[in-house]
């Protein structure tokens, strides 16, 4: 699978696993309206070619890092100075499409966050299956700071990964997370001594993920993003619509035939 080349981004697919990494080190990798117009275009190509339904899945997994000491420091400051409110406005709600394009991909996505991950930074890893971090990260919403308030969605994921209590604290003093901070509240799954280290096990789990069911991976997904926060009665009943989906697949078929034949399955993908 072959992706066009991105002012802002670096695209690398390996083993199925397709790395993003936004690429403005001398900004810190600051969002940018370029660089929400290239994650928009990265995103909707991965996307074409994983909603087809021949079974073909050329990527089972996607990354998202950043390039130098930066995950992403936030939106672009430099852009919002000379912003109307209404055009504030016109991109907070584009930069929420590209966070519901992430929850929308059928495949994982990991937030590999190698360094700064501040405001819109924060908020674009929330988007994101999983956070993985390096030792060298640091995680805030200092919006405050600037007069602003979350725009990307920290209002709505914050308290979800870290609870209510703890999302209040951290957006009224716009104070920063270190790594193991983020780890212990919920917002880091796991941790890593260097960014290499990050990066192999982000590819790791990946791969692990890429040995099951792309179908019910896709599946379980988007079980989960339809019943986050919901009450549980409406949530167990979405899940019983997945079930009813994943007996109607080719996959659950292989999966189920190759375990009692004692073999690996090899599923079609859908
Ligand atoms: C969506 C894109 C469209 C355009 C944007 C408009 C959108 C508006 C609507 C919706 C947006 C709301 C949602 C999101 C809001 C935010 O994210 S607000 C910003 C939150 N982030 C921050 O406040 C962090 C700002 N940066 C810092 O505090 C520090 O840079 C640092 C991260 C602590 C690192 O410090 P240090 O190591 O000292 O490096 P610096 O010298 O400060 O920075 C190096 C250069 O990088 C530039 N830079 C850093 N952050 C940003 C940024 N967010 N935007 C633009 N540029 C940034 C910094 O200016 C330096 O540049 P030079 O001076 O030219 O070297």
């Amino acid at each position: 699978m072959q992706f066009p080349a991105y002012a802002t981004l670096l695209t690398d697919i390996r083993d199925t696993v397709l790395t993003i990494t936004v690429n403005r080190p001398d900004a810190l990798n600051a969002l940018s309206s370029r660089v929400i117009e290239d994650l928009e275009h990265c995103l909707d190509a991965v996307s074409d070619v994983l909603t087809n339904d021949d079974g073909a899945w050329p990527v089972r997994g996607v990354i998202i890092t950043g390039a130098g000491k930066a995950f992403v420091a936030g939106a672009d400051i430099r852009e919002m100075t000379a912003m109307s409110p209404d055009d504030a406005h016109a991109y907070s709600s584009r930069m929420h499409q590209v966070t519901l394009a992430i929850e929308q991909l059928p495949v994982p996505v990991i937030a590999a966050v190698n360094g700064f991950a501040l405001g819109g930074g924060c908020e674009l890893a929330m988007a994101c299956d999983v956070i993985y971090a390096a030792s060298t990260a640091s995680f805030g919403q200092p919006e405050v700071s600037l007069g602003l308030v979350p725009g990307f969605g920290g209002s709505v994921r914050l308290p979800q990964y870290v609870g209510p209590g703890l999302a209040r604290e951290l957006l009224f003093t716009g104070r920063r997370l270190d790594a193991g901070e983020a780890q212990r509240a919920g917002l880091v799954t796991a941790l890593f001594d260097t960014v290499d280290d990050l990066l192999d096990g982000a590819h790791s789990t990946l791969a692990l993920v890429a040995r099951q069911s792309p179908a019910a991976v896709a599946l379980v997904k988007r079980t989960l993003i339809a019943t986050l926060g919901l009450p549980t009665d409406e949530g167990l009943a979405i899940e019983a619509e997945s079930f009813r989906t994943a007996f109607a697949t080719e996959d659950k078929a292989e999966g189920t035939r190759a375990f009692l034949a004692k073999e690996h399955p090899s599923f079609p993908g859908r």
